[in-house]
């Protein structure tokens, strides 16, 4: 079966190169796989027209099924998958079947670590070559699927019926970009933060920039309306169940008014880094094979009783010590979806700090004078919506992208 290896040089601690030459390729050569191509990205976007000028060196005949090993985070991957997608839209008829042997070489390898959760014991094997073991061993692979969750981010502001750019109300065709997410698709605080931490990509290299652009951004508020896409579950905190609340796409969705602190969905993933464990019911109560869902995670601080509903800086500074408080809770094996806000009258229980959905989708509806909450983050990615621009992001059927890109785990 054909096989490329593909690493990113600049991607993490800038390890990839020799982790490819010194362990890689010597253990695909001691079990007789010999790669077709080994190639280095030499730039961003790179990753994709790498691969898919490979699938076209390929003769037909051949290219039923590919082999990529590719040694970089989840940035990488997420490029690669975005070319195949408009590959893929434009080409009738049969498109490769991708093979993905995942080696983390990146910053956080969300993914990674999603399917290969960090040992609990000193002593146990690390897994930076898990998936590449899995490949080799040929009778215990695991193939796990990608799901994508799709963001259409318009790229012209709105265009009202009874403007005055339009009086008569007449339709005006809306432009957008369009990007598919394997790991995380966000706004908010999520956003703003790896929309100012990749400023420090140069100088900080680890995962120390994203503490120090979340640190920036920690009493900020996002003024914007989401409106979450049926079906839709809630997870109650009390039975530790997701509980339906919206049954079918057809229903009104379920409407969230701001402002936010946080919003931030997942596909594929439980943790956003090794230890940082934003979405545990992606594992815990995992979505059924092929289901059309993601996991979304909400803060609004109005919620919170203590704030009696106020907005001034003095409360955004309460409410950030709150924030970081909960949120620490993902380091602790998600935690953080447990915790509530006091109880009003001592006897019932407070409200869920994090409200914790799964859906199919949803819209983000932002203020049209609160610049920040215009961002978009798809799988550190950053979109710039215009004013008042809704951005929608749902979950893609199979039966829509026609790909099949999965994972060894
Ligand atoms: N040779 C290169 N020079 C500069 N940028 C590159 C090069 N090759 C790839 N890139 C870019 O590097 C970016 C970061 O890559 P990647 O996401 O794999 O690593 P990371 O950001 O360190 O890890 P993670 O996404 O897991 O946090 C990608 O967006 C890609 O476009």
């Amino acid at each position: 079966m054909p096989l490329i290896v593909v690493y990113n040089p600049v991607s993490g601690d800038r390890t990839a190169a020799k982790l490819t030459t010194d362990t890689i390729l010597p253990l695909l050569a001691a079990h007789n796989v010999i790669p077709d191509k080994v190639a280095a990205t030499e730039h961003a976007g790179h990753a994709g027209t790498l691969l898919l000028s490979y699938i076209d060196s390929l003769a037909v005949s051949v290219r039923a099924e590919i082999t990529l090993v590719l040694v970089s985070g989840d940035g990488t991957l997420h490029e690669i998958v975005n070319a195949l997608r408009s590959a893929r839209s434009k080409q009738e008829g049969p498109f490769p079947i991708l093979r993905v042997v995942l080696i983390p070489g990146g910053t956080a390898n969300a993914l990674h670590s999603t399917l290969f959760p960090p040992p609990t014991s000193p002593t146990a094997e690390p897994t930076v070559l898990a998936s590449l073991h899995s490949f080799l061993s040929g009778t215990t692979q695991r193939l796990v699927p990608l799901t994508f969750a799709h963001t259409s981010i318009p790229t012209s502001p709105p265009v009202l019926p009874g403007s005055s750019e339009n009086p008569d109300g007449a339709p005006v065709p809306t432009t957008s970009s369009d990007v598919v997410s394997i790991v995380v698709t966000s706004t908010a605080l999520h956003a703003a933060i790896l929309h100012d931490s990749e400023a420090l990509r140069a100088s900080v290299p680890g995962i120390e920039r994203y503490k120090m652009a979340a640190r920036q951004n920690e009493t900020t508020w996002y003024r914007a309306r989401a409106r979450l896409l049926g079906p839709v579950q809630r997870y109650d905190v009390t039975t530790g169940a997701l509980v339906t609340v919206v049954t079918a796409e057809e229903e009104e969705p379920l409407e969230l008014s701001g402002p936010f602190a946080y919003f931030l969905s997942t596909v594929n993933v439980d943790r956003l880094e090794p230890l940082l464990r934003i979405a545990p019911l992606q594992r815990a109560l995992p979505p059924p094979p092929g289901a059309k869902t993601m996991d979304v995670l909400a803060v609004r601080p109005l919620r919170d009783p203590s704030l009696e509903g106020k907005a001034g800086e003095g409360e955004r500074k309460r409410f950030k010590e709150r924030l970081w408080g909960v949120l620490g809770g993902a380091y602790q094996d998600g935690a953080h979806i447990k915790a509530r806000y006091d109880s009003q009258d001592g006897k019932t229980e407070g409200l869920p700090v994090v409200e914790y959905f799964r859906v199919r989708g949803w819209e983000w509806i932002p203020e049209e004078d609160d610049e920040k909450a215009h961002l978009l983050c798809a799988d550190g990615t950053i979109f710039h919506a215009p004013k008042g621009g809704k951005i929608t992001s749902t979950v893609l059927a199979r039966t829509t992208h026609e790909l099949d890109i999965s994972v060894y785990a």
